[in-house]
């Protein structure tokens, strides 16, 4: 792969070699500096790819000698060297596509711009190395024609994932094309940080980036994975399959061990759910997905979001507000999986973050008195009980087994301080009793059972039944029913616009492979399967939406409902515009984290959040109208149309809230009962408009599910 490290790369830095260079190819030149003289070869065509960047911290290293810090190693000229890249039969020693017989071009330039300079000469596309320099470093891009793309295999909020195969090795890998909205720089920053984490950590319980490709004239990039053919989510989903104890302890050990990993080198996953646990046919489970993971320390001064983690899998202290927090976080969510596990579905599937927060006091009980006077947590004084929830998590799951038990009441302890640690929970008895955890590799092989093949089997069975008018398959989900298994957990931010993309992506449900999509893929030139399907765009898969919560922005004057943007969110927003009804439902559908505050927010974790919960705790609910709740198309709105069809709206000038609040003192089942009222009144109107717009829209199918979703009292 790209990475120099893993390839062991030589650096040319010795004067006499250089001459030798040069006499052997006319094409190298030397570029000069006040402290030496380096070489660069470069190609100048798609095969740019080829030239390898060694850091001059590399060169230095290499060369024996004492490594220049950090800021002069980014003064220093970078050392370029020609590829030893195999070669592979047919193809040019440059791995690209100029195989075909098309001459290499060179060129002469020197760098002047140190690492930046030296980064664009290996091939990165400048709006990389503007903003993301850092994550860069040390590494060269892999061209997208060095990988056979074969098909989609999974859709996230902000990428879409595809099997392929890497032309150099064979080797099927995964590779994960991250959507940028128009280059901007602070997403193009967050995704920096996923790979700045991705590239810290190393255990074979973490998912390995293996490389980026891209292009100095790319629009896009693509992580390079190993593949992994299942994920937890489809498995839990799958009617098939029920795992026995043995088979839990070995899928928990190895998540605890990955996490483990991750909170010893500083980084916090924060949303850990089934989606994002992948596993490869020898039963090896690895961590993926780090797109809301963030480094900690133990003395944060900074605060951190509060909107991270899928709803399902959220601990209380973040529905509660806070924004101080640490890795306690993650195991709360391996508390949900381990319950998971063996439950064979979510055990706390929340709609809201108030439902959410309801069903844990159900499950774990509500914190003591002294907890509430001791806590500062923005929403603690809005969401304390009127009455005390006794603890119930022996006897909901009185099937478990005791070890299990023990382990689940630590990791799901209602105060993050008395939920341990991995190294604690490694440690439990859950473990050590018998049954022992099996070996990976004596787990079942599965067939293929993504959560993404799990959606499209979800959804094909809910076309079925609304073919035969017989209501949603949500419904037998809520009775127990198999079927039901496959509904997946919302998406940690899928309010954003991304979303509606997302859903869009997803609306074929025949196919898991996709056309090549010059557009799509701006033109990065992947080798593709001729048997691929395009997708059908025109439509919206609803599945989530129904079970998403209500997480609405209204106005100042409360008279319509924008979604929750702050800073590059808005612009996100702008540049995405969701229309129509496609954006009044996606509102329903914010029922979790947003990454956007994170994500898009970068540098700003995140004051901006602490504003909106301080907006949302000021909001008063009663005075929105629900017939705003979907956005009302009425000329006294349109004002306020920019603002849900995707327009910036000032931040002055929106309240945000999730769900209903009421005042301190409110009692949660009142805000509940309030809730599901409101959900439904909206839905009534949602109805009419849909009848009234039907052609306009594009998104039927998912309007459709979440009235069936809702009208049935829900
Ligand atoms: N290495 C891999 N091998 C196989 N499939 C993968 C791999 N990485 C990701 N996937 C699939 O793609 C899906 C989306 O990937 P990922 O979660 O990394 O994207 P995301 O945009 O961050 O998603 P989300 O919105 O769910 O957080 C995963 O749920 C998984 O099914």
């Amino acid at each position: 792969m790209g990475c120099i490290c893993s390839k062991g790369a030589t650096i040319t830095k010795n004067r006499g070699k250089e001459k030798e260079s040069k006499k052997a190819s006319s094409k190298r030149y030397i570029a000069s500096s006040k402290r030496e003289e380096v070489v660069v070869e470069v190609d100048n065509g798609a095969n740019d790819a080829t030239t390898r960047l060694i850091s001059t911290e590399n060169a230095e290293k290499s060369a024996g000698s004492t490594p220049p810090s950090r800021d002069e190693g980014n003064k220093q000229p970078a050392v370029l060297e020609n590829s030893v890249v195999p070669q592979i039969p047919g193809r040019d020693t440059n791995g690209g596509g100029m195989s075909g017989g098309q001459p290499q071009m060179s060129r002469i330039f020197s760098v002047r711009n140190g690492v930046d300079g030296a980064q664009a000469v290996a091939g990165w596309p400048s709006w990389l190395t503007a903003v993301a320099g850092e994550a860069i470093k040390g590494w060269i891009p892999r061209k997208a024609d060095s990988f056979e793309k074969l098909d989609k295999i999974g859709q996230g909020t902000y990428s879409s994932v595809y099997r392929a195969r890497d032309l150099e090795t064979g080797k099927i890998v995964a590779l994960k094309k991250v959507r940028f909205v128009n280059m901007d720089p602070e997403s193009v920053r967050f995704m920096a940080r996923e790979i700045l984490i991705l590239r810290r950590l190393d255990h074979p319980n973490v998912m390995k980036l293996e490389g980026l490709v891209t292009s100095r004239v790319s629009c896009n990039l693509y992580l390079v994975f190993e593949y992994m053919e299942h994920d937890l989510a489809g498995l839990v989903a799958s009617p098939k399959i029920k795992f026995t104890e043995p088979q839990i302890k070995c899928y928990m050990q190895q998540l605890l061990r990955g996490l483990e990993h991750c909170h010893s080198r500083g980084v916090m996953h924060r949303d850990i759910k089934g989606s994002n646990l992948l596993i490869d046919n020898d039963g090896n489970l690895k961590i993926g997905d780090f797109g809301l993971a963030t480094f900690f320390r133990a003395n944060q001064k900074q605060p951190l979001t509060s909107r991270v983690v899928t709803l399902w899998y959220r601990p209380p202290e973040l529905l509660l507000g806070a924004t101080d927090y640490g890795p306690a976080v993650d195991l709360w969510s391996s508390g949900c999986i381990l319950a998971e596990l063996f439950a064979g579905k979510p055990i706390m599937p929340g709609r809201t973050e108030v439902e959410q927060l309801h069903k844990i006091f159900k499950l774990c009980g509500s914190p003591s008195e002294e907890y509430w006077k001791r806590s500062k947590l923005p929403h603690a004084t809005v969401f304390k009980p009127q009455h005390p929830y006794k603890h119930a998590v022996a006897e909901t799951f009185k099937d478990f087994p005791p070890s299990a038990l023990t382990l689940l009441d630590s990791l799901l302890a209602f105060e993050p301080e008395c939920r341990g640690s991995t190294t604690s929970a490694l440690q439990s008895e859950f473990f050590t009793t018998k049954p022992p955890p099996c070996e990976p590799s004596s787990l079942p092989k599965y067939p293929p059972s993504k959560e993404f093949d799990a959606k499209i089997r979800d959804e094909e069975a809910r076309r079925q039944k609304a073919v035969g008018n017989k209501g949603v398959g949500l419904e037998s989900y809520r009775k127990g029913s198999k079927e039901s298994k496959a509904v997946p957990a919302p998406d940690a931010n899928a309010e954003l616009p991304a979303s509606i993309q997302k859903w869009q992506a997803q609306s074929n449900a025949k196919s898991n492979s996709e056309k090549y999509n010059s557009e799509e893929d701006g033109g990065s030139g992947f080798p593709i399967e001729p048997s691929g399907v395009s997708l059908n765009k025109g439509r919206l898969v609803q599945n989530g939406i129904s079970r998403s919560s209500l997480n609405m922005d209204v106005n100042e004057a409360g008279a319509h409902i924008s979604w929750s943007r702050s800073g590059a969110e808005s612009r996100m927003q702008r540049s995405n515009k969701p229309q129509g009804a496609a954006a009044q439902l996606s509102r329903f559908s914010n029922s979790v984290a947003a990454r956007g505050s994170s994500r898009f927010d970068l540098s700003r974790e995140d004051s901006a959040h602490s504003q909106w919960m301080d907006e949302r705790l000021n909001a008063k609910y009663d005075t929105v109208s629900s017939q705003h709740l979907l956005g009302g198309t009425s000329s006294s709105h349109k004002k306020d149309e920019k603002a849900v069809t995707g327009g910036y709206v000032p931040k002055n000038s929106r309240i945000h809230y999730s769900g209903p609040l009421l005042p301190p003192g409110g009692n949660i089942e009142e805000m509940l009962k309030e809730h599901e009222k409101q959900i439904q009144q909206a839905v009534r109107k949602a109805r009419i408009d849909k009848h009234k717009n039907t052609k306009t829209y594009a998104d039927n199918g998912q309007t459709e599910s979440l009235l069936q979703y809702v009208g049935n009292g829900r």
